[in-house]
């Protein structure tokens, strides 16, 4: 029980560096998933996310099971909405968008999904999430009708993801939105490692390695990487 959460939590200590790879329902189809995923598990990735601001009832599940007939990494679900959830998936990153100020995403997805995540043997993983300008309007944005933090606020970004902390999330998300010009800047990636104590996500806009390891050496403990590899299956052999 809830193994996913506290291997991160090793992860963390031992200062391992965390990978997972966003697959989206929406973009993925399902012939191309052995292929796609035999690719992943040649990667340094250790977690396959599933996700998308924009997916039709049914396909995270079915996309779910096809993926895992293929690998044995940890399968975590990144859902845009409560029409996400499956029991198929080992974890779920239960998220709270606390940049926003729209309660849909603060509180009411969360009131949807819950008669259906107490049914399910499913680990819920409380998570901040932190999103911040990226220089476009991402999905996120649209879908949330909510406003990003700039990038130049690193104090309020700061704060932001502490204040998720102490109202208990087990994770914060610091995200500039899939697709982002500008991934979340190094110095408000290093600002909010340094507060906070729980693991962090970084995500949005990556598309490089170096752009990885600067993430990582700011102090981001996994990296989530989804467009770049959408693009290119063979991101990760480079
Ligand atoms: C906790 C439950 C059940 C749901 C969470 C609901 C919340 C709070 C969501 C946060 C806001 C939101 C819409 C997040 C979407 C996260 C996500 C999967 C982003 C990936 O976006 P893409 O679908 O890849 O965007 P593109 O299609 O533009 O690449
Ligand atoms: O698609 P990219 O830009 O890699 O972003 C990944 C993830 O952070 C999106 O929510
Ligand atoms: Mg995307």
């Amino acid at each position: 029980m809830n193994s996913i959460y506290k291997d991160i939590l090793i992860a963390k200590k031992q200062q391992k560096r965390l990978l997972a790879v966003l697959l989206d329902p929406d973009k993925l189809l399902a012939k191309d998933v052995a292929k796609i995923v035999y690719k992943i598990n040649e990667s340094h990735a250790t977690h396959i996310f599933v996700g998308g601001s924009t997916v039709a009832n049914g396909e995270t599940e079915t996309l779910v099971v096809e993926i895992k007939k293929h690998t044995s990494l940890p399968v975590v679900l990144f859902p845009g909405n409560f029409n996400q959830v499956t029991y198929k998936a080992d974890a779920i990153l239960f998220l709270s968008l606390l940049s926003g100020r729209n309660p849909e995403y603060l509180i009411e997805q969360q009131i949807k999904a819950a008669p259906y995540l107490r049914e399910i043997n499913l680990e819920i993983i409380p998570t901040g999430y932190v999103l911040v300008n990226g220089g476009v309007e991402t999905a996120v944005q649209k879908v949330s009708r909510t406003v990003p933090i700039e990038q130049e606020n690193t104090e309020l970004i700061t704060n932001t993801a502490l204040a998720g902390e102490y109202l208990g999330k087990k994770l914060i998300y610091l995200e500039a939105g899939s697709g982002a010009i500008q991934t979340v800047r190094i110095k408000n990636i290093s600002s909010v490692a340094k507060a906070l104590s729980i693991p962090l996500i970084v995500g949005g806009g990556i598309r490089s390695q170096q752009q990885m390891q600067l993430a990582y050496d700011a102090g981001a403990d996994l990296v989530v990487i989804g467009t770049a590899f959408e693009n290119d299956s063979t991101f990760f052999e480079k």
